[in-house]
């Protein structure tokens, strides 16, 4: 089985580094690509798996270590998987209030029952930029959208996303929760197991 003790994190975003360090412990050290660049590739794929692999790839050129990727969105029913893979760029790359605020303005009067929605999240970990052979894990979390905001942990869509199993929001959950069960604490879990780190 593959050793890795450091990997960087072909990712921007600090709330999606937090989450995943917590999750993978002390075994591995994640670093930020943000230490080796500023400069973000474009998501040009149209699927999770294609960004996934695409950022991962672009993060180990420009470090020269293995790379973990991550791409996640939310994928609603009632908007046919809309934002999906451009659930950051929802609203024009105006940000996560501004997201939000759109989201709730496409589902205004959908009754509850069709407010349905899943958090998706790939993760594409490559040896080396060219890696042929890249480990792919998937995670998904089933929950609804709620009408308005609730909630202060998290990040992104957190403070809209009703959680069944806890009856309360994903940003209303402790961090510790929300990293237990999770789309990402899902894919996390299978790639702990794929490293032999489970
Ligand atoms: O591409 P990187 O640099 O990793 O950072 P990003 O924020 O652009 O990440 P994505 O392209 O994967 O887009 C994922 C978006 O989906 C949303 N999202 C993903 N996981 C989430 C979570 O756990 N909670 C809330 N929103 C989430 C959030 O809006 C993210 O910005
Ligand atoms: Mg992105």
């Amino acid at each position: 089985m593959m050793n890795i003790q450091q990997l960087v994190l072909a990712s921007h975003n600090a709330g999606k580094l937090k989450e995943l360090q917590a999750m993978l412990g002390d075994t591995v050290q994640l670093r930020s690509i943000g230490e080796f660049s500023s400069v973000e590739p474009e998501e040009t794929g149209l699927s999770f798996v294609e960004n996934a692999i695409l950022k991962a790839r672009n993060a180990a050129r420009i470090s020269g270590l293995p790379a973990l990727a991550d791409d996640s969105g939310l994928a609603v029913d009632f908007l046919g998987g809309a934002p999906g893979i451009y659930s950051a760029r929802y609203a024009d790359g105006k940000g996560d209030a501004a997201n939000n605020a759109k989201l709730l303005d496409a589902l205004k009067d959908v009754p509850e029952a069709e407010r349905g929605a899943q958090f998706v999240c790939v993760l594409a970990l490559v040896r080396h930029a060219d890696d042929p052979l890249p480990i792919l894990c998937e995670g998904l979390w089933h929950g609804r959208i709620l009408t308005a905001a609730s909630g202060e942990y998290g990040f992104g869509y957190d403070p809209l996303f009703w959680v069944p199993e806890t009856n309360c929001s994903s940003a209303d959950l402790a961090p510790a929760d929300k990293n237990r069960l999770s789309h990402r604490a899902r894919a996390m879990s299978l790639l702990r197991q794929r490293l032999g780190l489970a």
